[in-house]
């Protein structure tokens, strides 16, 4: 079994030490590979996905993947930029399937910022569709505007759209995981005002067909948003768009105290999957040994879970985690009065320790 490891930019190679600590830890043996990717893999080769990196990534049965990007290339050529790798590795891959758990461990419910009654227990899969939407869709750019008030001047455009099989595939993929958690299933959209997404519902609502023992129900994405911080615990799995669910998963993190604490898998058909943090590279805390890890150790464990079938190791990952946060560890994102407050390393070397 082989791991292709992308730590990638800002924090990813600090939070991926802390990983792959845990990973050599773990008392079997691992096949790893290291390669470049993002602002690193542009640095040292002028590409963000190097080919050698993509054929690394594809050989692989399972890929971890810190983050990428960094202020000081956005003025490049998108085609150039960090964030490009990210996304052509899902396209590549096929990884259409994010999952985004957004769990909150006790211990955490005061570093939250919501009132600990609103947050406690609070347990929500996010299932993000990871390859369409306005993302991907052609065609898009700058150009003088063909009509209406502003004819003939620059206009910047994107396109939103999604086909059948891809509502139907992530539409299945979030009614299995509805079945396997609490049997309900929040699909948002924005069927009010976009044809993509009306279009989204229908599909959706078909796909239910299969599913009756789910209890579905439909939310516009701007009510899901004052929903997910006004009751959130009324969510169980919600599945969306591209674009609306890397909103919503960003709030969906600070319910768990910090965006520190939200690892995500990303599945294609055979669950091959890419894991990493939710978070980007966090350019204003880099290189400074203050990054949370847990992020990043988590999707070790989803990795270790989805893909490898390794479910006592990754049980294994999320016990020890549990057990640095019960002994009140905490890196400065999660730090409240009472607890001791510890470097990425630390947090990472703690891990370690507390596996069993
Ligand atoms: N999948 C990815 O690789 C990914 C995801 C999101 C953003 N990005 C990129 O990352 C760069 C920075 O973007 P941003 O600032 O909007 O988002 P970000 O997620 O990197 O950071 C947002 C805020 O959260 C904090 N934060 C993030 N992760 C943390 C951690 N593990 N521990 C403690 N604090 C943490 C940061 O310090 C920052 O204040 C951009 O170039 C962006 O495109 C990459
Ligand atoms: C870096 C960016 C391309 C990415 C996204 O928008 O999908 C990130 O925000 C994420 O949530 O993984
Ligand atoms: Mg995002």
């Amino acid at each position: 079994m082989k791991i292709a490891i992308l730590p990638g930019d800002g924090i990813g190679p600090e939070i991926m030490n802390q990983a792959v600590k845990v990973m050599n830890a773990l008392g079997e043996k691992f096949e790893t590979e290291t390669v470049p990717v993002g602002g690193a893999a542009y640095a040292a080769q002028g590409h963000p996905l190097p080919e050698s990196t993509l054929k690394v990534a594809k050989e692989a049965d399972a890929i971890l993947f810190g983050a990428v990007g960094d202020f000081k290339y956005d003025t490049l050529e998108r085609s150039l930029r960090p964030e490009q790798a990210i996304l052509g590795l899902r396209k590549h891959l096929g990884l259409f399937a994010n999952f985004r758990p957004a769990i909150l461990y006790p211990e955490l419910a005061g570093a939250s910022s919501l009132k600990p009654e609103i947050v406690s227990g609070l347990d929500i899969m996010i299932v993000r569709e990871l390859t369409g939407d306005i993302y991907f869709g052609q065609p898009r750019g700058v150009r003088a505007a063909p009509d209406g008030p502003f004819k003939g001047e620059r206009e910047g455009f994107d396109t939103m759209r999604y086909t059948e099989p891809e509502i139907r595939r992530i539409a299945h993929v979030a009614f299995q995981a509805a079945q396997k958690r609490g049997k309900r299933l929040t699909s948002v959209d924005k069927a009010n005002v976009l044809e993509t997404f009306q279009f989204w519902r229908d599909i959706v609502t078909d796909v239910h067909k299969e599913y009756q023992d789910v209890k579905l129900d439909h939310m516009y994405v701007d009510n899901a948003a004052m929903q997910l911080v006004r009751a959130p615990k009324e969510f169980d799995v919600v599945v969306t768009g591209n674009m609306f669910g890397d909103i919503l998963s960003d709030a969906a993190a600070m319910l768990t105290g910090s965006i520190g604490m939200l690892p995500s898998a990303s599945l294609d058909a055979n669950n091959k999957g890419l894991y990493e943090p939710s978070h980007g590279s966090a350019p204003d805390i880099a290189g400074k040994d203050i990054a949370n890890p847990l992020a990043q150790i988590l999707s070790l464990a989803m990795m270790l879970r989805y893909s490898l079938g390794k479910t006592e190791q990754a049980d294994r990952i999320e016990t020890a985690v549990k057990s640095v946060l019960k002994q009140g560890l905490r890196t400065v994102d999660i730090f409240e009065a009472g607890t001791t407050k510890v470097s990425t390393t630390q947090m990472g070397d703690a891990v370690v320790k507390a596996l069993a």
